[in-house]
């Protein structure tokens, strides 16, 4: 299974002020456990403007933009060396990829962090991600990280996403006010009635409470990915969630991947059209398969890297539609040659592939 975990400000630092050590270690533990077991593991954490203020003194309440910018500026670079000296101890190696909303808007962007996380994964090295605090403003910020978790696990299309938060999962209401709320195990879907369960802004140093949880699990069930919202104080709740135990809120799936990835691809209407030799044509309307330059004969339009074309037949029928591993003017000069030749004709090469088979529908 490839997971993604998500660790709120309130999980590292265990109810004080500060990121707690043990609990680091536990946690840390707890994802190696998981990818020994033979799982990937992708890492949303929280818990930078903290570390900067554990660093700095000054407390981020009511600190101008700039000043918590400063915070995050700081604390990011001691969150990550803490985790990677922690990280060191299993064995892993570390990975840091800073994201902000305008990395999911933009198709080379969302590419490219595709394609680190996916580089990262395949050599064994635990990506660890959060929001670029320091350069991003209110305006081009996903804003919290459990939405961002959403979107890494859409962007990974991760088979699970874990929240690890302060509560024990999602209550009939917020458990620090109501002593009668009592935990919902399981939700098919996110209804009105899910949304209405969601408190205010949660605890004083976490951002969104269950509100931006709720919406998190929205995000990502629609797109096919289940979701856990579970107590980060419980010992191995990692493992336990992954390996199926019923511990917090499960959120069943209920969209599919391949709906979600065939919105994406079809959401975006281009002028990019190229134009495929019969085999390629054949290839692409039968099997699906991924479309190599050698089986383009024309480019057609202006398009950059990461856009949906239109792929078609000789007869000028469409064929299919997918994103371009290559911007047009490049996609021109590879065309008709074997993929080998690319590195030699542009310089650079993305891959052996003009349209992947993961990024094509058939139509
Ligand atoms: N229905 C609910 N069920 C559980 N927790 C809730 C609910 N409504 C609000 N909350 C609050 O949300 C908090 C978790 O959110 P938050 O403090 O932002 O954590 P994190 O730092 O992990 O993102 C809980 O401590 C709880 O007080
Ligand atoms: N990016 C910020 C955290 C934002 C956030 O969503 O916090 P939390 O609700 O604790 O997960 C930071 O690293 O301090």
């Amino acid at each position: 299974m490839r997971v993604v975990l998500k660790l709120g400000t309130s999980v590292l630092t265990a109810g004080t002020d500060r990121l707690h050590r043990p609990r680091l270690v536990d946690l840390i533990r707890g994802l190696a456990a998981v990818r020994e077991a033979g799982h990937e593991a992708v890492l949303v954490s929280s818990g930078a403007v903290l570390a900067g203020w554990e660093t700095l003194g000054f407390p981020p309440r009511d600190r101008t933009v700039a000043e918590k910018q400063v915070l995050a500026a700081v604390g990011q670079s001691r969150l990550m060396h803490t985790y990677a000296q922690l990280a060191d101890l299993y064995g892993m190696n570390v990975a840091q990829v800073l994201l902000t909303a305008d990395d999911f808007r933009n198709r080379t962007r969302y590419l490219n962090a595709r394609t680190t996380l996916e580089g990262c994964l395949s050599r064994g090295v635990l990506p660890i991600i959060n929001e670029n605090d320091a350069v991003a403003v209110e305006q081009i910020k996903v804003g919290d990280n459990d939405t961002l978790s959403a979107f890494v696990a859409n962007l990974v299309e991760a088979d699970l996403l874990v929240i690890l938060t302060d509560a024990p999962g999602l209550y009939t209401a917020d458990p620090r006010l109501d002593p009668h709320a009592t935990l919902i195990p399981e939700v098919a879907r996110v209804t009105p009635e899910i949304w209405a369960l969601a408190g205010g802004a949660g605890s004083h140093r976490g951002t969104g409470g269950m509100h931006t949880k709720i919406q998190a699990a929205e995000i990502a069930t629609r797109a096919g990915t289940p979701v856990v919202i579970a107590p980060g104080d419980a010992p191995d709740a990692l493992s336990r969630v992954v390996a199926g135990e019923a511990l917090g809120t499960r959120f069943h799936a209920s969209g599919s991947r391949l709906e979600a990835r065939k919105r994406w691809i079809l959401a975006e209407i281009t002028t990019g059209r190229v134009h495929l030799d019969d085999g390629a044509a054949q290839a692409v309307r039968e099997r699906g398969g991924s479309l190599l330059p050698a089986g383009i004969h024309r480019v057609d339009g202006t398009f950059g890297r990461g856009q949906t074309i239109s792929l078609l037949a000789p007869d000028g029928s469409e064929v299919g539609r997918g994103l371009s591993r290559y911007a047009s003017v490049d996609l021109a000069r590879i065309a008709g040659h074997h993929s080998r030749e690319i590195e030699g004709l542009l310089g650079f090469t993305y891959g052996p592939e003009a349209v992947h088979r993961d990024d094509l529908i058939r139509l």
